[in-house]
């Protein structure tokens, strides 16, 4: 990274801690209408995954279909690094299904969820504050047994009540879970609330420091990326993500969105992951190939729009020094900067251009050939390099032409 394009770079090394990428493209991120993936574009999407450096995958949920379980037991049969993490209620078939779906896993995490909040208990559960724990706590009793370990997740935590999550969550540590995850599953809350429980949490389950709390944010209101933040400045040291940020209804905070914020921004969060950040842009074009769902253009990080500048004035600051408008270097997510000539841009991007194609243009000659662009920039939304051959061919014309009437 270049200093140039951080702010305050006073961290030691000694305070920065380390945070787990859950990348959950493949389970969460397909749930998504027209987002779905079939084993073979699965498997590639998760060596992809593995060499981008994630640190868990989860591969998807075994007992929702046969190839998704044939997904997860190929996935997890080749992949070597990660930790491949497949999902199942709190169900002794869904359990395992997906035990047997992890078997050849060099290292498998089972992942169960069950609703805690008070709407979910009531109208999709029918169960009891006493009932929903005591589900929790035998099915993680079942599924430590058939897996290297066991991350529980309440869903729609954050909108249950913070002493009864604690308490269903104390009884999970109990009975073996290693991780828990506390998943705003509607994206329901801001940055300051998820701060909040997240404290409250650390300090109020028994047996907190043994495990690791995890993050899961939705984007109904856009906060996917800001609330996944803020629970990592209140400890949570997994956050689940999906490249692109694909997943249910809006999304899945976006793993890309979130790597770069804690990359960018180290001096502040103080927290460094295993991730490879020049190999994003490539994952996320795979990802918009085997969905066939392409990405916005002024998508964060790897967007065709996120390190391309039309604007002269933001040009002529980009040609004098990077920093001025880029805070992240593009080759840092596998990207390219590009100037684009349209009808913002202005004389020092256009004589740049220019001297690329081998016209040195005088400041006279510069104006001249700068009238036509902005007229033919205002017929078209971008002016290529073809069109800048062809303007150029038609100047040095005219020009030659009124030297010729002259003499
Ligand atoms: C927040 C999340 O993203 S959770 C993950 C959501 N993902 C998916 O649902 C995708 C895959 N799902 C599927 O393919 C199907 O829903 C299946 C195969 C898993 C289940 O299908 P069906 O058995 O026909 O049940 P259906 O989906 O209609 O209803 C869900 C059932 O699971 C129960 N259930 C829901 N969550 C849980 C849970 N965590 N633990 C135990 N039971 C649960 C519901 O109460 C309901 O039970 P009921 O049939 O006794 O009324
Ligand atoms: C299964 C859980 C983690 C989930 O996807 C959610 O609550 O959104």
């Amino acid at each position: 990274m270049n200093p140039a394009h951080q702010g305050s770079t006073d961290t030691t090394e000694a305070d920065v801690g380390r945070v787990r990428i859950f990348d959950t493209t493949l389970r969460d991120g397909e749930q998504a209408p027209g987002f779905s993936m079939d084993r073979r574009a699965k498997l590639r999407m998760a060596h992809a995954l593995e060499e981008l450096g994630v640190d868990i995958i989860e591969a998807g949920f075994p007992q929702a279909s046969p190839d998704d379980f044939a997904a997860v037991a190929e996935i997890a049969r080749s992949l070597k690094a990660p930790t491949v993490a497949a999902l199942a209620r709190c169900m002794p078939d869904d359990i395992d299904s997906a035990g047997r779906a992890l078997e050849g896993a060099r290292h498998s995490r089972i992942h169960l969820f069950l609703s805690t909040s008070p709407l979910h208990r009531e109208h999709k559960l029918g169960k009891s504050k006493q009932e929903v724990i005591d589900i929790a706590a035998t099915a993680i009793r079942r599924a430590k047994a058939l897996a290297h370990e066991v991350e529980f997740s309440a869903e729609d935590a954050l909108r249950t009540e913070p002493d009864y999550l604690a308490e269903i969550f104390s009884v999970a540590v109990e009975a073996g879970a290693s991780v828990l995850n506390a998943p705003d599953t509607v994206g329901y809350v801001t940055p300051f609330e998820i701060t909040e429980m997240f404290n409250y949490l650390r300090k109020h389950v028994r047996g907190a420091d043994s495990v690791m709390f995890s993050s899961h944010c939705h984007d109904d209101l856009g906060m996917a990326v800001a609330n996944t933040l803020a629970a990592v400045t209140a400890g949570a040291r997994q956050v689940e993500c999906t490249i692109n940020g694909i997943g249910e209804r809006a999304g899945n905070a976006a793993l890309e969105e979130v790597v770069m914020a804690l990359h960018t921004r180290r001096a502040l969060y103080k927290v460094d992951t295993g991730i490879q950040t020049r190999r994003l842009f490539p994952t996320s074009r795979l990802l918009a190939e085997v969905t066939g769902q392409p990405v916005p253009r002024n998508k964060a990080i790897v967007g065709d729009n996120a390190f391309a500048h039309e604007s002269g004035i933001h040009q002529h600051g980009m040609l004098k020094h990077r920093g001025t408008y880029e805070i992240m270097t593009p080759q840092d997510v596998g990207a390219k900067t590009s100037l684009v000539l349209g009808k913002h841009s202005g004389r020092h991007a256009l004589r740049q251009r220019l001297a690329e194609l081998d016209h040195e243009l005088d400041d006279a000659a510069l104006d001249a050939v700068f009238e036509r662009f902005k007229a033919l920039a205002d017929r078209q939304r971008s002016v290529t390099n073809d069109d800048l051959e062809a303007l150029m061919g038609a100047y040095e014309d005219d020009t030659q032409a009124a030297v010729a009437v002259q003499s």
